[in-house]
Formats: structure tokens, sequence, C-alpha cells
């Protein structure tokens, strides 16, 4: 039975369990349930804190383990990242009112708030920095007004939150962060673990790919295919089938969700044509 941590709560636990249950995998029904058991898929899911979810996964009691990539390094545990997720995306960053610092290089003998403290103290030792560092639970854009720092340290998304407390950010990002699966540093290869954890990322990759590709299909002439490949290259390589009409053939290959208006563009403008985008549901490369 593989043993995955996945976090219960935050900005990191809704869209974990929906990726996890787009895999295939069973999640809890109710938001109290703390771990739960598919027997189908033989994992166990426990659902914890993100904040400890780096900690119990370098001490080899579970597996692996969803969290934010921020929270591994604050985290300074023993495990590693071993597949980004895209989502939970955000910047980790400086902010002050304006006027008191325009980078890291100003803040010596400031007092800087965070929830992160172990990325913000090896931010400013990297840095030569000497200030102080104020541990807060969250909210922190606040402590500046009430004057328990004179700068912040904290996850940045929108924008907003730093806005509505008249903030501005300082410097260049500290780290970008995203949700990650993690894995313990040096963890011995059990053959029955480790087919199970590549079976695991697997699925997940499955999932990247059918959210960010679409499946296109048209039909073009013999004398445009070398060009219509072109724009549509494929994964690996796009099928080709003859049409009943001689001179035409139709084609079939993956494209990057984004890309497909442009490319269907482009595929009418070479003399394409039912050029149609189907979603993918699933996938295994
Ligand atoms: N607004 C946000 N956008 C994207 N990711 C975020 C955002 N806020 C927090 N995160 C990410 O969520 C993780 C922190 O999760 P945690 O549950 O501790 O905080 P939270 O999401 O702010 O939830 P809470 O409501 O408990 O404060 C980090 O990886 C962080 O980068
Ligand atoms: O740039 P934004 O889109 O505004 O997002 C960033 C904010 O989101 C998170 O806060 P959250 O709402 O989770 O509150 P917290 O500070 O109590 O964790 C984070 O700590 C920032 O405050
Ligand atoms: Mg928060």
């Amino acid at each position: 039975m593989l043993r995955i941590a996945v976090p219960n709560k935050g900005s990191l636990s809704g869209p974990a369990a929906e990726m996890l249950h787009e895999a295939g995998y069973q999640q809890r029904r109710e938001s109290k349930e703390l771990r739960i058991v598919d027997p189908e898929n033989e994992v166990e899911f426990f659902y914890l804190r993100p904040r400890d979810i780096a900690i119990y996964v370098s001490s080899g009691k579970l597996d692996i383990g969803i969290t934010g990539r921020d929270l591994l390094i604050d985290s300074a545990a023993k495990a590693e990242e071993i597949l980004p997720l895209g989502f939970a995306r955000s910047t980790f960053r400086y902010a002050t009112k304006p006027g008191t610092a325009n980078g890291v290089k100003d803040l010596t003998g400031m007092t800087v708030a965070t929830s992160y403290e172990g990325i913000v103290a090896g931010h400013l030792a990297d840095h030569g920095i000497d200030a102080s560092v104020v541990h807060l639970d969250g909210a922190v854009e606040t402590a500046i007004e009430l004057g328990v720092a004179e700068v912040i340290a904290d996850v940045v998304e929108t924008g907003t939150s730093l806005r509505n407390a008249g903030l501005e950010v300082i410097g260049e990002p500290i780290m970008k962060s995203e949700a990650v699966v993690i894995r313990r540093i040096g963890a011995e290869a059990d053959d029955s673990v480790e087919s199970k954890v590549q079976q695991f990322l697997r699925r997940l990759q499955g999932v990247l790919v059918a959210r960010t590709y679409v499946m296109m299909d048209y039909d073009c002439r013999v004398e445009q295919l070398e060009k219509a490949v072109a724009l549509t290259p494929g994964l690996e390589s796009p099928t080709v089938s003859p049409l009943h009409n001689e001179g035409w053939v139709a084609v079939r290959a993956m494209v990057p969700a984004k890309e497909a208006q442009r490319i269907m563009d482009d595929l009418y403008d070479i003399g394409a044509r039912a050029i149609l985008t189907t979603a993918i549901h699933a996938c295994r490369l």
C-alpha cells in the first residue's frame, strides 16, 4: 500500500484533491476525514497540514506527499521535489510601504515579518544582510501597519493582498513556487514501492498532459502535408491516414491547448479543412 500525504486545508487542498480524482484515485467525501484507503489502487491517503507534509515524508513514515515548493524549502526537511504539478503557482517576495527600501540590500537592521522564516533567514544570509525575522502565522500584510515589522516576506499571487494593505513589492522574487510531489532524499528503492510511486507519477503526468493538450484532427491535400505537419508535429509524430478522395489525407496530432486556435488559423490558411479539436480526458505518454 503506497502511503501519500495530501494537503488537508488551504490553497493546495482543493486543487490537489481534484487532480487525484482526475487521476482515478478515491478522495475523502468530507473535510473532517483524516485518512482514507483506496483499496483498488492500493493507496492510502493521509490528510495533513501542508506545512507538515515535508516533515512526514522526510521521516520515511509516508512514501510521498503533495505540498508547495516554498513549504518544502522552508521546512529544510530531507525531502526532494520529484514532479511539479502546475497549480498553486505563486512568487515569494519582500514588500514594504513605498519609500522604505528598494531591495534586499536595504534591509540591514530592519525587521521582516513572515510565515516562512526558513526561506527568509536563508535569503538574508545568502546576501550577507543582518536583519531580524519575526514569525507570524498568517495575514502578515497587516504587520507593517501595526508596527511589528518594517518589511514583510510573503506569498504573492495576484498582488491584491499587498495592494489592499498599501504595500509594494521590492527587489527580485525570492523564489517561484507551485504544488509539487515530494519524496524523501535517499529513499531506498524497495521494488514494490518504487513501481507504485512510478505508476502514481505517470497518472499525475497523464492529468497534466490532458489539461495542457488537445487532440487536433484535420484533412489536407497531400501537397500541403509537410507544411501542415510542421504546424502540428505532435508528441511523437502525427498519425496520417489516407482519405477516400485521392490526393487528401486525414491528420491527427496532440497540440498545446493554448496554441490551438492559432494553429487552426494557420492550418486553414494552407488549405486544411474540417479542422476539429477534442479534449483529452486521460493519457499515458
Ligand atoms: N493566494 C495563493 N495563490 C497561490 N498559492 C498560494 C496562495 N496562498 C498560499 N499559497 C500556497 O499555499 C501553500 C501554503 O498553504 P497553507 O495552507 O499553509 O496556506 P494558505 O493556502 O494560505 O491557507 P490558509 O488559509 O490556511 O492560510 C504554499 O505553497 C503557498 O505558496
Ligand atoms: O497576491 P494574492 O492573490 O493576494 O495572494 C496572496 C495572499 O494569499 C495568501 O494569503 P491567505 O488568504 O491564505 O491568508 P494568510 O495570509 O492568512 O495565509 C498569502 O499568504 C497572501 O497573503
Ligand atoms: Mg495563507
